[in-house]
């Protein structure tokens, strides 16, 4: 994309007309380097077939010049069609802003995703080229080891994924990003640079501008590594799943709504922990939280603590020997979070400890009834929250504000903070909770 392109002074054309035509794919197109690249050489390929190519742009509107591009990449198709490239031109606006808590990044994720899928199945077309390339891979697969991440993680991005029904594909996958430099000079492609690529405040970006000069020069051969760590976890991953699968189908077809535990847990501890894992994600649709995990881990293996776990997207409950998923937490679902409780976003990668955005507005205020056990930190017992008091040494009066519960599940105690085991870490969107009932001073984890 020319930088110093004419701008189109027309409105961004839309999705237009039903699909009627050649068949044909399309190419999510940011207008960036790489997408430019991969639609330019897309339409050559599809030319010689006699194919057509859907050039999709998302326009997140979280930045000012936003409108800007789309209208540039707009004029840039318009002038490729017109010297007879088989191309039609789409774009779309997101809606809405991300919420309190939410990661920008996670959100436009989302909703470019869910944009690209709408704007392939209004155009007839099930095949959506992406631009991502081997750096962009080796980044991933880094990234996600610094997260901690299993096989399934590290296997990073895949060639080929069918979702929403469409094969969402990475062509270059594999190509580095030397060759797609070496594209755009030869056919003096121009493109739009998204300031948003230089800002620190993305982990993507500080990897890219301080780790990777570094990691490249006393390491040359980490991009290549990292691929085939990437191969080696994508193997592994099928063969887990394969495994749990079969675990699960050996439980009867019952398992898939109600797990029983006992069988479970006769497994050696590893193969539970995947037939598990695997079973809450196929429930929640949602990767399960590490830290989350080990709680509920705890808890069934010893066979008593809580009867229900709040969890991303709703909440797992034991009852009978037998595990059930609940799309949300029943009972007490107020609309807005209790009054006198206030939130606010943590950075994603603050070491502090937070609560799950969704689970907001299902807590409910209760009054201390004693028995209450808290789990001050990580790894520690839970303990009687008067224990914990004393502990923490807060004063009698400070001890009278009300309990935080989603359903049975003690969240939130003003003065002591959240209980370790409803608490997420970095890396995730998460709010600090703050205690502040009218006219009252302000008590996060500990009171002010
Ligand atoms: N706003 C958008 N509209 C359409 N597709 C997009 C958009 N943003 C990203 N994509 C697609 O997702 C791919 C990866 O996105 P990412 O933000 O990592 O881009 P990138 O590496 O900067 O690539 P590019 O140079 O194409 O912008 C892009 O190459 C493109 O195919």
């Amino acid at each position: 994309m020319p930088a110093a392109d004419p701008v189109d002074p027309g409105p961004v054309p839309d999705a237009d007309g039903p699909p009627a035509g050649p068949p044909g794919f399309a190419v999510a197109w940011s207008g960036g380097r790489d997408s430019t690249a991969l639609l330019h050489a897309s339409l050559r390929v599809a030319r010689g077939l006699g194919l057509r190519v859907h050039a999709f742009h998302i326009d997140h509107g979280l930045q000012a010049a936003s409108a800007d591009w789309a209208r540039r990449c707009a004029a840039q198709a318009a002038r490729w069609a017109r010297a007879g490239a088989p191309l039609r031109f789409a774009s779309r606006r997101l809606e809405g802003r991300p919420g309190p808590g939410d990661s920008v990044e996670a959100w436009a994720r989302e909703g470019r995703r869910a944009a690209l899928a709408a704007l392939a199945r209004e155009a007839g077309v099930d095949l959506l080229l992406l631009a991502h390339h081997a750096g962009d891979q080796a980044e991933t697969v880094l990234l996600q080891a610094l997260r901690g991440a299993g096989p399934a993680g590290l296997a990073a991005m895949p060639a080929r994924q069918w979702r929403q029904g469409l094969c969402w594909a990475r062509p270059w996958r594999e190509q580095p990003r030397r060759a797609i430099e070496a594209y755009l000079r030869r056919h003096r492609l121009r493109w739009i640079e998204d300031p948003s690529n230089a800002e620190p405040v993305h982990a993507r970006n500080r990897l890219r501008q301080h780790v990777w000069p570094a990691l490249d020069s006393a390491f040359p051969q980490a991009g290549s590594a990292l691929l085939r760590l990437a191969r080696h976890a994508a193997e592994a991953a099928e063969n887990l799943r394969a495994l749990a699968e079969s675990d699960l189908a050996l439980l009867g077809p019952a398992a898939t709504q109600a797990l029983p535990l006992v069988p479970v847990l006769d497994h050696p501890p590893a193969r539970a922990r995947l037939l598990l894992r695997h079973w809450i994600e196929r429930q929640s649709g949602h990767p399960v939280p590490a830290d989350r995990f080990e709680s509920l881990w705890l808890a069934l293996t010893a066979g008593r603590g809580p009867a229900a776990w709040p969890w991303p997207g709703g909440q797992l409950r034991r009852y009978r020997g037998l595990l059930r998923w609940g799309a949300t937490a029943e009972g007490c679902v107020p609309d807005a979070p209790p009054a006198g409780l206030r939130a606010e976003p943590l950075p994603i990668d603050s070491p502090e400890p937070g609560l799950p955005p969704d689970w907001l507005p299902r807590l409910e205020a209760r009054a201390r009834q004693g028995g209450e056990r808290f789990q001050a930190g990580p790894g520690r017992p839970p303990r009687a929250l008067k224990k914990q008091f004393q502990a923490a040494g807060l004063p009698a009066w400070a001890r009278q504000a009300p309990l935080f519960f989603l359903g049975e599940t003690l969240v939130f105690v003003p003065g002591l903070g959240l209980d370790a085991r409803c608490a997420l870490g970095p890396g995730q969107p998460r709010l600090r909770l703050v205690w502040q009932p009218e006219g009252g001073r302000p008590a996060a984890g500990g009171l002010a």
